[in-house]
Formats: C-alpha cells, sequence, structure tokens
C-alpha cells in the first residue's frame, strides 16, 4: 500500500514538473497575447514543438519569429520581417504565396512582398528563408486588430502563421509566362501581393511580359513607393507605374483605367493569354473596381459577377480579371 502511494506521489510529482516546463515554453506566447495593448484574451494553444511537425499546406500555424522591422517610409505601415526556416519547404512555392495570421480561430491573410526562396538558394542563405510583410495597424474594431498586433510585435516575438496553398487565378496557379500584358491594380495595403507577382516576371528574363501597375491610394501614404520606383527604373521597356490619389474624392474612371492599361476602343478584344487585370485591396476597393468577391454554398471564395468600372470596357471580360 505504501509503496505503491509512494509511486502515485512520484507519479504526481513528474506530471507537476512536465506541466511547468511546458506552461514555461509557452509564456512568451501567452503573454505576447495576453498584452493588454492587444484585443486578444486567449492564448496561442499550439506550442512550438507543433510547428516542426507541420507541413507548409498542413493547418497548424508555424511560431514564426520577428527578426527585423523597419517603417515603410509613409503613413504607419511597416514592413516585418519574419524567419520562415522553420518551415524547411517554402522553397519554389508559387507567387503569389500566401500566409494567413491565425489567432483565436480567426484568419486574416497576409502577402509576402518578397520572392519564395528557388531550390538554387542555398540553405545558409539567410535571406532565402525570410518572409516580408508589408502591414498596416489599421485602428481595431471589435474582432480584428490583426494588422496592429503585427505591428506591435518586438523582434524576438512571434506570429501564428500559415502557409496558404497555391493561389488558382482561372484554373492555374502560374502567374509567369503565361500573358502578354499583366495589369496590377491595388489599393493601399492590396499592393502587396501584386508587388510580388511583378518582381516574379521581371525576374525571368526567358519571358518577357509587360507588366502595368496601377497603385491606388489617399494622398502620399503610397505604400512601396521607392521600392515599386525602383522596379520601374530597373526596367524601363517593361514595367509601368502610374499612382491614383483618391484623397481629392477623384475615383478611377473607366478612361483612366484605359489609358494606364492601354486599352483603345481599337484595340481588339484580347484573348485569354494577351492580357490579365488582377485586382488586390478592400473590399469596398474591389466592389468600386470589379464587382464584390462572393461566397459559394461552401464559404468558399469565389469570383463573382464582373461589375463596376471594369465592366464598362467592353473590350473586357470575367476572363481578364481575377480578384483576390
Ligand atoms: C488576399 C489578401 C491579402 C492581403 N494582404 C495583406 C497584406 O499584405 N498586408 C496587409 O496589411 N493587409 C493585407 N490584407 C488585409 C488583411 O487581411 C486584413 O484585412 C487587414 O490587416 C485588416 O485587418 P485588421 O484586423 O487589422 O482590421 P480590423 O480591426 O478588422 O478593421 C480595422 C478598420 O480597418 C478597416 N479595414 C480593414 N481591412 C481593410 C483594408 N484591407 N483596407 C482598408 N481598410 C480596411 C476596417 O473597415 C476597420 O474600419 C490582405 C487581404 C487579403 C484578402
Amino acid at each position: 500500500m505504501r509503496n505503491s502511494s509512494k509511486i502515485s506521489n512520484h507519479r504526481i510529482f513528474v506530471v507537476a514538473i512536465a506541466i511547468m516546463i511546458a506552461a514555461r515554453r509557452l509564456l512568451p506566447q501567452t503573454s505576447q497575447l495576453l498584452n493588454p495593448n492587444s484585443i486578444f484574451t486567449r492564448a496561442n494553444t499550439h506550442a512550438p514543438s507543433l510547428s516542426k511537425h507541420a507541413h507548409p499546406s498542413h493547418p497548424i500555424p508555424y511560431l514564426m519569429p520577428l527578426i527585423s522591422t523597419r517603417p515603410t517610409g509613409t503613413g504607419d505601415s511597416k514592413i516585418l520581417t519574419f524567419d520562415s526556416s522553420e518551415c524547411g519547404s517554402l522553397a519554389n512555392l508559387s507567387v503569389p504565396q500566401g500566409v494567413k495570421l491565425v489567432i483565436n480561430d480567426k484568419v486574416k491573410s497576409y502577402s509576402p512582398v518578397n520572392l519564395p526562396p528557388s531550390s538554387s538558394d542555398s540553405v545558409s542563405d539567410s535571406n532565402s528563408h525570410t518572409i516580408e510583410l508589408l502591414v498596416k495597424p489599421y485602428p481595431p474594431v471589435p474582432s480584428g486588430g490583426f494588422g496592429k498586433f503585427l505591428c506591435d510585435l518586438d523582434v524576438g516575438e512571434t506570429a501564428p502563421l500559415i502557409i496558404k496553398p497555391d493561389r488558382q487565378i482561372h484554373g492555374s496557379s502560374n502567374v509567369t509566362d503565361r500573358w502578354e500584358k499583366v495589369c496590377l491594380l491595388g489599393g493601399g495595403t492590396g499592393i502587396a501581393p501584386l508587388l510580388q507577382i511583378a518582381r516574379a516576371n521581371l525576374q525571368d528574363e526567358d519571358s518577357k511580359p509587360e507588366v502595368i501597375m496601377v497603385s491606388v491610394n489617399r494622398g502620399d501614404d503610397v505604400l512601396m513607393k521607392p521600392e515599386i520606383d525602383a522596379l520601374a527604373s530597373a526596367h524601363p521597356d517593361r514595367f509601368k507605374v502610374h499612382y491614383l490619389d483618391t484623397s481629392e474624392g477623384s475615383r478611377g474612371t473607366p478612361e483612366f483605367i484605359r489609358g494606364a492599361f492601354r486599352i483603345t476602343p481599337s484595340t481588339p478584344i484580347p484573348q485569354d493569354d494577351e492580357l490579365m487585370i488582377l485586382i488586390c485591396g478592400s473590399d469596398g476597393f474591389v466592389d468600386y473596381w470589379a464587382g464584390g468577391i462572393v461566397r459559394d454554398e461552401n464559404n468558399k471564395k469565389v469570383q463573382g459577377t464582373l461589375r463596376g468600372v471594369l465592366a464598362e470596357i467592353e473590350e473586357l471580360n470575367a476572363e481578364h480579371i481575377y480578384k483576390f
């Protein structure tokens, strides 16, 4: 009897020590999400060790450490660089790569602006194992605040991120060497995935698509302008950028799009592989330009009917447009 009580006391002691060690490991994550300035009140329940066993397409978040942060130079948005080396197999993921931030079972999408590593990148090259996110800290609303959460992270803290599976754009995940003219229409932080697509097309010396970007912003808060202008200087024959400032109440028109993307009434109706317009921005932004994205009976996002400004350009049809 005495022996069995000793054994059970010993077991209780061992279990208590194990719980204390596990709690200490989780503490930085817990305190991060319980920060009084944060609207998140529940601890992340995914222990760091779980991330080691997750596949990039598996819905268990990686706890990616923030390794550096810098302001974009305009407004309050930041470029946040996360160490993605734990994910291991990010090499050769197709562009645009996407990640999801998962907190309290709520999820929001973010888009790396840097290119994923290629298989030729050395494992020792630390630049090839990072994810750079352009993030704007919108003043949080209830159940939101994800942008502020990311922007408030200190170097060394982690964010629970999932690597999204490849994005299918009209039946294929390929965005390079596919269309003759790639037109990118981004509002605010919506420019992030479009910049990655521009970079992927321009770095590919073998294919020569023309890339035209329209960046829509209010006032001086033009996100990633230095980086975009640098790309335009480096590829003057293949990359053109137009900035549209909507602060004075001016909104884009069909004429503006015709001019920027050079679609004229005398242009023959483009074939699918000639021209693609990729649109990314807030729901209101996408709705204004091309009609809203809708959800099907499985709550999956589908493109919805083409409406808005682009629907007024008769040379275009839904096959020429993709809404993020
Ligand atoms: C495919 C995809 C890629 C995205 N990539 C990025 C990215 O790279 N970087 C990034 O910062 N965001 C990106 N977003 C937007 C991101 O997912 C969040 O919607 C955004 O961070 C706002 O969330 P929040 O919780 O901070 O805002 P909330 O707290 O929910 O809202 C705060 C306020 O901001 C307004 N707001 C919310 N979202 C937007 C928006 N997108 N534009 C303008 N106003 C808004 C709300 O109406 C509200 O008034 C992307 C979205 C999608 C669908």
